[in-house]
């Protein structure tokens, strides 16, 4: 995986880090502290409902206490007079109250009952509810309360009937009665509560039951005891949305969105950056190596003036570098100098045999000619050079016969010093004629030399074959066999008496020179016999 995949790989990690950490947080955090808050304002929500039930009922009792404490009505209840009822009570005067029942009665009695019409029918059992036992508990809880009646839960307020300084002894009870309506559950309603449902619940009154539902409502509920009746209540049952969550989510939208842009935009930002200063560089880097590797220039790493850790990398590999380069150079500049040194005769400088054999299988060297002449040959007595001037002077002699015969070849032939005094020339000729003129020009210098410093003369017996090009080829064992005979051309030279050259050559009308060479010299012989090899003259 490259640097450049893991980088980014590493900032989408980081986004996806970023993104789950936010969840992580809104759903941990965020969203119970908003449930909680959400529980207590509907809690608050259910207690303005009940608040507004305690205000109308307190509103009932103040209206109550004025209707009981008037003189009129005590009078009424006193005497009965028709006139109070026709007066007060008369017409309309529920609606004008907004109440729906009146109630007037004196020790547990009915003295007067005013309801609107549509209560007119529910007189008896309503009038047998109120008798039948919540008058005292009305009056002893501050003379308000709900009341279960057959026509629904009623807002009842209750005062004795005194004069209107508020003395007694009391002459009954005024009740204002008002049911849960529409009306009423309408005027209660909080402006941002859809729905609202205040009603007869078959059970005793209970915790506040609030639900929170997984989309964007919530159910509240409450219950409110009845004075008349422990085992059932009035339910109040708010429906209404989550406007909390829903501002909460929106924002939390709004903010990760905005994180997760800016997250993005940081990813580019620092993927943008980091390439700029650190991938592109270490690529870079990368790729110089990788040219250096290969070529060992160190034009490959480019100089750089940068201060930072891959400009200083950077130096430091270029002078790694550098050493490098110095002793890759110095390496091939000794493998050379050895290669020289193995092919190289250390006293004459000439090449040696190892240079000899080299060059021999070098394709091109026989076939470029018409003829090879390969010359064999040798100082006449050096022992006795040796012997008589001393083993430096011979090696001086050795030195100047190489120089010699090479004065004797041409540059492309090759020349090569192939034991203590022996020597062998390889040469490209163009003409039969041209080997016994080289050979007699070595024979003829050697013997003018006069060797070091003229001290001493010498002369030298030389060898040769000479073999058309064509016949010739990389073959080491061919050369060795041609080599050989040019060998027994020099002993030849030598057994009949020095200073002269022996050379021969494959009989004009022969095809194959080679594969008749002979390897001793009792083969020689026989091949000379049967016209095999012809002598030069
Ligand atoms: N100075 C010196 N002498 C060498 C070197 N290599 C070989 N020799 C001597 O060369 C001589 C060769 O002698 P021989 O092989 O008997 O032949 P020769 O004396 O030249 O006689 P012919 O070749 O038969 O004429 C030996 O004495 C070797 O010690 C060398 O590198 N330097």
């Amino acid at each position: 995986m490259s640097l450049k995949s893991k980088l980014l790989a590493s900032l989408l990690l980081l986004l996806a880090v970023l993104g789950s950490g936010i969840a992580f947080i809104q759903q941990t955090v965020v969203i119970p502290k908003v449930e909680a808050f959400e529980i207590d304002a509907l809690r608050e929500d259910l207690e303005r409902i009940k608040y507004g039930l305690d205000r109308e009922l307190t509103h009932m009792r103040r209206m109550a206490t004025d209707w009981a404490q008037w003189d009129d009505t005590y009078d009424f209840v006193v005497s009965r007079t028709p006139e109070y009822v026709e007066s007060a009570l008369g017409g309309d005067a529920m609606e004008q109250l907004s109440m729906d029942m009146l109630l007037i009665t004196q020790d547990e009695k009915l003295v007067t009952y005013q309801s609107t019409r549509a209560l007119s029918s529910l007189r008896e059992p309503l009038v047998s509810t109120l008798l039948r036992g919540p008058e005292s508990r009305l009056l002893n809880e501050g003379g308000q309360g709900l009341i279960a009646t057959p026509a629904g839960v009623m807002l009842v307020a209750a005062n004795p009937i005194l004069t209107t300084e508020g003395e007694g002894p009391s002459r009954g009870t005024l009740y204002f009665g008002q049911l849960i309506d529409a009306d009423l559950t309408k005027q209660l309603r909080p402006p941002q509560i859809h729905a609202i449902f205040l009603r007869l619940d078959s059970t005793p009154p209970g915790p506040d039951d609030i639900q929170l539902l997984p989309g964007s409502d919530s159910v509240s509920k409450t219950w409110v005891p009845l004075l008349n009746d422990p085992d059932r209540s009035l339910q109040i049952e708010l429906q209404q949305g989550r406007p909390f969550l829903d501002s909460m989510r929106a924002y939390t939208y709004y903010i990760m969105g905005t994180i997760f842009v800016l997250g993005i935009l940081g990813s580019v930002v620092t993927y943008v950056l980091l390439k700029h200063y650190l991938l592109s560089p270490i690529e870079q880097l990368q790729h110089n190596m990788q040219s250096f590797s290969t070529s060992h220039s160190l034009a490959d790493i480019p100089t750089t003036k940068s201060s930072d850790e891959i400009g200083q990398l950077t130096r430091s590999f270029r002078e790694m570098a550098t050493r490098i380069s110095d002793n890759h150079i110095s390496m091939l500049h000794r493998q050379q100098q050895l290669k020289e040194q193995s092919l190289t005769d250390p006293l004459t400088r000439l090449g040696n045999r190892r240079y000899l054999d080299s060059r021999l299988q070098q394709a091109e060297f026989a076939k470029k000619h018409p003829y090879i002449a390969t010359f064999s040959t040798d100082i006449d007595h050096f022992k006795q050079v040796n012997d008589r001037y001393g083993h430096d002077n011979g090696d001086k002699v050795l030195r100047e016969f190489a120089e010699v015969l090479q004065g004797c070849c041409r540059d492309d032939d090759c020349v090569a010093r192939v034991g203590g005094e022996e020597f062998t020339a390889v040469c490209g000729i163009s003409s039969i004629q041209d080997a016994s003129e080289i050979a007699e020009r070595i024979r003829v210098r050697t013997e003018q030399k006069g060797f070091v410093d003229g001290k001493i003369d010498l002369t030298c017996s030389v060898g040769f074959i000479v073999i058309p090009g064509h016949e010739l080829d990389t073959n080491m064992e061919t050369w060795s066999r041609v080599m050989k005979v040019a060998d027994l051309a020099l002993y030849e030279a030598k057994e009949s008496g020095r200073n002269r050259w022996v050379g021969w050559r494959n009989p004009l009308h022969a095809e194959k020179t080679i594969a008749a060479l002979p390897a001793s010299a009792e083969e020689l012989r026989q091949a000379v016999q049967k016209e095999a090899l012809v002598a030069i003259n």
